[in-house]
């Protein structure tokens, strides 16, 4: 008898007793001391703390660039714990995209070519044009790097992380090295493809103003959460100031 029950939906993160401690003896820092937290499918989240409270080295693990000490984390419904370093690979290359706050793009290539870069190893990639058009420099694909100011080329790394349409997007200080007119349009492109292509967007930031756009703010300190705050109502990235 064929299955009819609808399909289970899972979040698109459960995190259980995470603890992250580097290094060993008197030296050992514990950075992440006993994460609990569930983050749906389908929300733009962001994620604010004190420098060192552990917010990069959450974002680290759950991306899969690096593991755990103790704890569970499950991406839908996969034990991430239980993967091997090749399947983490796999992870990384086939469901996530990576923003960070320096662009990281290739200067010899043209905003085309470095998105092309991607689309290249991609499993069922978008044209890199669609993805530049996406983040609004459709007419700037034959533009080096060089020729594009911060925001503009923080758009192109923007395209590149979601040409190959990720599940989850995670934005390491998305905005941190621009001016807030600048970097409120890189917002409204991170809301866009979350509501466009329905990703997951998870988003570090120093800028605490950003925490209105978003569906769920989770406050970090001290290597745990503090608060996490659903928003009821969200501002347009057009109106936060910082
Ligand atoms: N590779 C490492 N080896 C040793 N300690 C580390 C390492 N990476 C991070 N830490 C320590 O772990 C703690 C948490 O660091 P993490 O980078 O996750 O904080 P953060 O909240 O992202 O800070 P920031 O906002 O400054 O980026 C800090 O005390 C940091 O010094």
């Amino acid at each position: 008898m064929p299955d009819e029950s609808p399909k289970k939906t899972f979040p698109a993160f459960s995190i259980k007793g995470l603890t992250k401690v580097y290094g060993e003896g008197p030296a050992a820092v514990h950075a992440l001391r006993g994460v609990d937290l569930e983050i749906p499918a389908g929300e733009l989240v962001v994620l604010l703390g004190p420098s060192g409270s552990g917010k990069s080295t959450l974002l680290n693990i759950i991306g899969g660039l690096d593991r755990g000490t103790k704890g569970a984390v499950f991406f839908q419904d996969q034990d991430m714990s239980a993967m091997t370093d090749r399947a983490l690979t796999r992870y990384r290359r086939d469901y996530v995209g990576f923003v960070f706050q320096f662009y990281n793009l290739m200067p010899s290539l043209t905003a085309y070519e470095n998105v092309a870069l991607v689309t290249e190893i991609a499993r069922s990639p978008m044209d890199p044009n669609d993805a530049l058009g996406l983040v609004g420099l459709g007419n700037r694909a034959d533009h080096f790097p060089s020729q594009l100011s911060g925001g503009e080329q923080q758009r192109v790394a923007i395209a590149r992380a979601v040409a190959k349409k990720p599940t989850v997007l995670f934005c390491d200080e998305p905005t941190g090295a621009l001016d807030s007119a600048t970097g409120r349009s890189v917002l409204k492109v991170l809301k866009n493809i979350n509501e466009e292509l329905k990703t997951t967007v998870l988003i570090v930031t120093h800028a605490a103003a950003t925490a209105d756009m978003a569906d769920r703010v989770i406050h970090f300190a001290d290597g745990g959460i503090r608060e996490v705050v659903e928003n009821k109502t969200k501002r347009n990235p057009e109106d936060i100031q910082w």
